[in-house]
């Protein structure tokens, strides 16, 4: 019996402990101590705004980074250790489409096979199989400098799977899609889990995040704020609904003092810093239309107007702005 097989199973999928990447010449760290599990079959969303070190702990996981301390592998394989390996089970489908453009869409599936030591039939089955179920059957012998932004996605995500890996990560899969094609990739990246494949992705939009993974870590500043389900994430905001407020104050009154004749009225208040006047997001229990009134009456006190409202539900986005006090884009 392979027990070594068997107990390879129980290991999580991607495991990072302790992560630390700096970029030589950089005054800070890009990931700053990361550490955290995937299990098998899961999709796990890294969520978090541009800079965040998404793209660089994926870098790491892999081997297209050298880790500065710490450690991670992927499927049971020590990434820094046994880089070659460790491609062998795992496939990225990166930010920046890097088809070889000169070739047809089916030479780059059957080359990136062939490169990763996938005999000849297989490989042809493999890349029809997968035209097909990419949605790209019949334009297989296309010049990938044919192929539209949506359709050049799903090349790539065609072109790895073409070796059969156990964990596959996108870094940012549906950033500059239309809807149509995101919502085909998210349909694909489903497909995926249910073919017992592991996902790690990386997106800063918050319905990516929340629709697609079975878990969320939020990332911020190379450092890992918080990691549930993204339904957990969002019961451990106070308040069922939320008020979006923007508010002309009068010039002598503070941001502060304004919120805070607010905070009575409701469960919690945060400021949204985007810059642009007064704006505040106020989380409630209960029905947010009939607090317009008054927070409006308690603006009008401080001779503050109400200039704008909107009523929401809270999300990741507010889970993001109640740890970081900013907004997620
Ligand atoms: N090759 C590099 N050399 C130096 N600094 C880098 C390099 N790559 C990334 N950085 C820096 O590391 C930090 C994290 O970047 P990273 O790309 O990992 O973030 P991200 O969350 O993936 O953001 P994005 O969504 O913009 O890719 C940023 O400050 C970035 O400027």
């Amino acid at each position: 019996m392979d027990t070594g097989g068997a107990q390879r199973s129980a290991d999580p999928a991607v495991q990072v402990t302790d992560l630390v990447k700096r970029y030589p010449g950089r005054p800070v760290n890009a990931v700053d101590g990361i550490s955290f599990a995937v299990e098998r079959g899961e999709v796990f969303g890294l969520l978090g705004p541009n800079g965040a070190g998404k793209t660089t702990t994926i870098g790491v996981l892999t081997t297209r980074v050298l880790p500065t301390s710490g450690a991670a592998s992927v499927a049971g394989v020590d990434v820094a250790a046994d880089p070659v390996t460790a491609r062998s089970r795992l496939s990225v489908v990166p930010q920046r489409p890097n088809l070889d453009r000169a070739l047809t869409a089916r030479q780059n599936l059957v080359f990136h096979a062939a490169y990763h030591g996938v005999g000849r039939a297989e490989r042809n089955r493999r890349a029809d199989a997968l035209l097909e179920q990419l949605g790209l059957g019949g334009r297989g012998g296309d010049k990938v400098d044919d192929y539209s932004g949506g359709m050049a996605q799903r090349l790539l995500i065609a072109r790895a799977l073409m070796h059969a890996p156990q964990v596959v990560f996108l870094d940012e899969p549906s950033t500059g899609l239309d809807p149509q094609a995101r919502l085909f990739v998210w349909d694909r990246v489903r497909e995926l889990r249910d073919g017992g494949i592991t996902v790690l992705l990386t997106t800063h939009d918050m319905d990516e995040a929340a629709t697609l993974s079975d878990r969320v870590g939020i990332m911020d500043s190379g450092r890992l704020l918080a990691l549930d389900t993204p339904a957990a994430l969002t019961r451990s905001l106070p308040g069922s609904a939320t008020l979006d407020i923007d508010v002309e104050r009068a010039p002598e009154d503070s941001d502060e003092a304004v919120l805070a004749a607010l905070a009575p009225l409701v469960e919690r208040v945060e400021q949204v810093a985007d810059g642009s006047g007064l704006r505040a997001r106020l989380y409630l229990s209960g029905d947010a239309a009939a607090l317009v009134g008054p927070v409006s009456e308690a603006l009008n006190g401080r001779r503050a107007r109400l200039t704008g409202v909107r009523i929401g539900e809270p999300s990741l986005e507010d889970v993001f702005l109640s740890l970081t006090g900013r907004e997620l884009r």
